[in-house]
């Protein structure tokens, strides 16, 4: 299940514009990793590498190596739909699809592969949705649509359909950016619970949930303005909140810049 990423010398590109300068960092399996830093700087550039999202942008490519357990993903023989399945995502804003029966949102993605069993999938449907703590609310109503869903429910939803296709990798693109405190909350705690059987990546822009959450964060910034992000310092949360190598990591935590 919960793999390890190691990104070694990834430069990322959106036609000749340089977005992201040689990015180096690991994540281990079963912990949080915090991307943090100034708009602009490449955070969700260089989430959306993890699981090859970028090179769908026409034009985009990335250069550099990314390892899942040692598995360069970027290898020419890597189907990268079967990487996208392994390594899930979650978006900023919910994006179920709204008409769709609750149950057949958290099932789609194994429905499209050919899983037919209906007991199977409703098997699965119960799991992945106890696992995004979203079941007890839903359990009687798993026929109505997912757009009727509450924003935060939604969000839960969204992240057990990621679950159901049993991923290695959950990567979570400012995922609570949309929902209110307690919601946010909601997904907080269940990004906890989570990491006890998968390796997850978060960038956000909220400093506080990045210190609840994660495990180790990884400040970024831009080399200048123009310039390509790059990655300034990544290292356990508590540090960097406390005592960050980089000055420039200290002065945006503390709010003078960014
Ligand atoms: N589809 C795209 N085409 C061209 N350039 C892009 C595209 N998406 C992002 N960029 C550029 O790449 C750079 C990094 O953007 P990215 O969205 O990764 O930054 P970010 O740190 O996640 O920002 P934010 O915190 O505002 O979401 C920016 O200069 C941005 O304008």
């Amino acid at each position: 299940m919960a793999k390890r990423i190691d990104a070694k010398d990834v430069d990322i590109f959106y036609g000749k514009f340089h977005a992201v300068d040689k990015v180096t960092f690991s994540v281990p399996p079963r912990s949080v990793t915090a991307f943090i830093g100034p708009s602009g700087c490449g955070k969700s550039t260089v989430l959306r590498t993890l699981n090859r999202m970028h090179e769908v942008i026409p034009g985009a490519r990335v250069e550099g190596n990314v390892m899942l357990d040692g598995e360069n993903i970027y290898a020419s023989n890597v189907d990268p739909v079967q990487v996208r399945r392994t390594i899930g995502m979650v978006f900023q804003r919910p994006n179920p699809f709204p008409t769709m029966s609750i149950r057949d949102n958290v099932v789609a993605g194994l429905k499209l592969a050919g899983t037919k069993n209906k007991k199977q999938l409703d098997e699965i449907a119960e799991r992945a949705l106890r696992g995004a703590n979203l079941w007890t609310e839903v359990k009687d109503r798993l026929a109505k649509p997912g757009g009727g869903l509450s924003g935060g429910q939604q969000q839960r939803l969204c992240i057990a359909r990621a679950i159901a296709v049993q991923p290695d990798v959950l990567l979570m693109d400012e995922p609570c950016s949309a929902l209110d405190p307690i919601s946010t909350l909601a997904i907080e705690d269940l990004i906890a619970e989570l990491k006890k059987d998968y390796t997850i990546v978060i960038v956000t822009h909220n400093m506080q949930q990045a210190a609840r959450v994660s495990d180790q964060t990884a400040f970024f910034n831009l080399h200048g303005v123009g310039q390509p992000g790059r990655l300034v310092e990544l290292n356990d949360t508590e540090k960097i909140f406390s005592n960050p190598d980089e000055k420039s990591t200290e002065d945006y935590i503390s709010g003078r810049f960014g």
